[in-house]
């Protein structure tokens, strides 16, 4: 049966995340290649309650490419994604109106990331046995009799689990053309959106990840996925207190480390946006709402560094990027999909904290 997140968890009781599945690019520079970079072709499939497709949307509107590659988001909650198995996961509304802020699958009408993957995967129903994760896109061969029922363009990035053991994580890049994920590994995605898309990006001079600080973003990058974006689930997840101890030591060593550097400039790397400011990003917006109760992360609250919380208001405030954060369904997700860590599903009332208050980053120059 497909897997989940939860049950990526070793003998120490340590979380242990595994790899995303699909790894294929997007070429702006060959069209010949598998998967050039045409507008209309691909499709991302995210959740707004997920971090890692956050990311990807946030680039989306960074680089000006929403009318370039649509977007579908799934359901908050994770439900039964068949009938003949328990496998729990991201599904999406049979109609517009059943959650707002989450649509029906525009091209394959899958009920869930799960069929996604299975699609992609050319092998039918029941299939895929992996985590299916969000966002992904996918690149398996594909049949005929696929490739004739997919003629629409368009990419997708979703992440999915089917059986056995596959994780259908949801971040999915896809490809309506061959009908396959392209790619459902964020790191990637976000890096082919910054560059493979510029000949159509309403942004196209905006570079992310720059030559001149991609050492210092890479370093950055290796702390913060570490300890920070991945440490909260490592926290959340873990099955014994040593890991759980372990993790949250490293979690708050990393945060004090942040909040010493965000102290002397505006952004994480320099006085300039880059892809590491959105990969912190994605993970503050969530600690007091989510992570502090939920993961366990309490020993202080974002809001208890003054440099961290107003660098998250600065970063909310950025044009396109409040439209990415939807806080209902990041709390639905979490506090109704793992029941392990909340039997009784019951949401937390607050903190509702107002990203969009005055900050005082504008004092460094930028
Ligand atoms: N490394 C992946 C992680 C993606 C991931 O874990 N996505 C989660 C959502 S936050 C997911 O889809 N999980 C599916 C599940 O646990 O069943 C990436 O950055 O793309």
């Amino acid at each position: 049966m497909a897997r989940s997140a939860l049950d990526e968890v070793t003998d120490t009781g340590a979380f242990d995340r595994s790899p995303s599945t699909f790894r294929s690019s997007v070429s702006r520079e060959d069209a010949s290649a598998r998967f050039p970079a045409v507008p209309g072709r691909y499709h991302l499939y995210v959740s707004y309650a997920c971090p890692w497709a956050s990311r990807c949307l946030a680039f989306l509107k960074l680089k000006g490419l929403d009318s370039a590659i649509g977007v579908t988001a799934v359901k908050p909650i994770f439900e039964r994604t068949k009938d003949t198995d328990d496998h729990l996961g991201w599904v999406f509304p049979a109609t517009a109106d059943e959650e707002p802020g989450a649509e029906p699958d525009p091209f394959n009408g899958a009920k869930s990331v799960r069929e996604l993957y299975e699609i992609a995967a050319g092998s039918g129903p029941s299939n895929y046995a992996g985590k299916p994760t969000v966002p992904v896109s996918l690149d398996l061969p594909v049949s005929p009799a696929h490739q004739r029922r997919n003629q629409h363009n368009g990419i997708c990035f979703f992440s999915l689990s089917v059986s056995p053991p596959i994780n259908p994580m949801l971040q999915v890049l896809w490809d309506k053309q061959l009908k396959t994920v392209v790619n459902n590994e964020s790191s990637e995605i976000i890096r082919m959106l910054n560059t493979e898309f510029n000949d159509v990006a309403g942004n196209p001079g905006l570079d992310l990840y720059p030559p001149h600080l991609r050492e210092s973003i890479d370093e950055i990058n290796e702390l913060v996925y570490d300890a920070i974006n991945n440490g909260v689930y490592k926290c959340g997840f873990a099955k014994k207190q040593g890991p759980y101890d372990e993790a949250v030591t490293r979690l708050y060593e990393a945060l004090d480390k942040c909040e010493e550097i965000l102290g002397k400039q505006r952004y994480i790397c320099g006085n300039q946006l880059t892809e590491a400011d959105i990969r912190l990003f994605v993970t503050l917006i969530r600690f007091d709402e989510v992570y502090a109760v939920h993961f366990k992360c309490n020993k202080k609250l974002l809001r208890e560094y003054p440099n961290l919380f107003n660098y998250t208001k600065d970063i909310y405030q950025i044009p396109g990027i409040s439209s990415t954060v939807n806080m209902e369904h990041i709390k639905k997700h979490y506090y109704g999909s793992h029941p392990s860590i909340n039997p009784f599903r019951i949401i937390p009332a607050g903190p509702n904290i107002d990203y969009s208050a005055p900050h005082d980053r504008e004092r460094f120059s930028a």
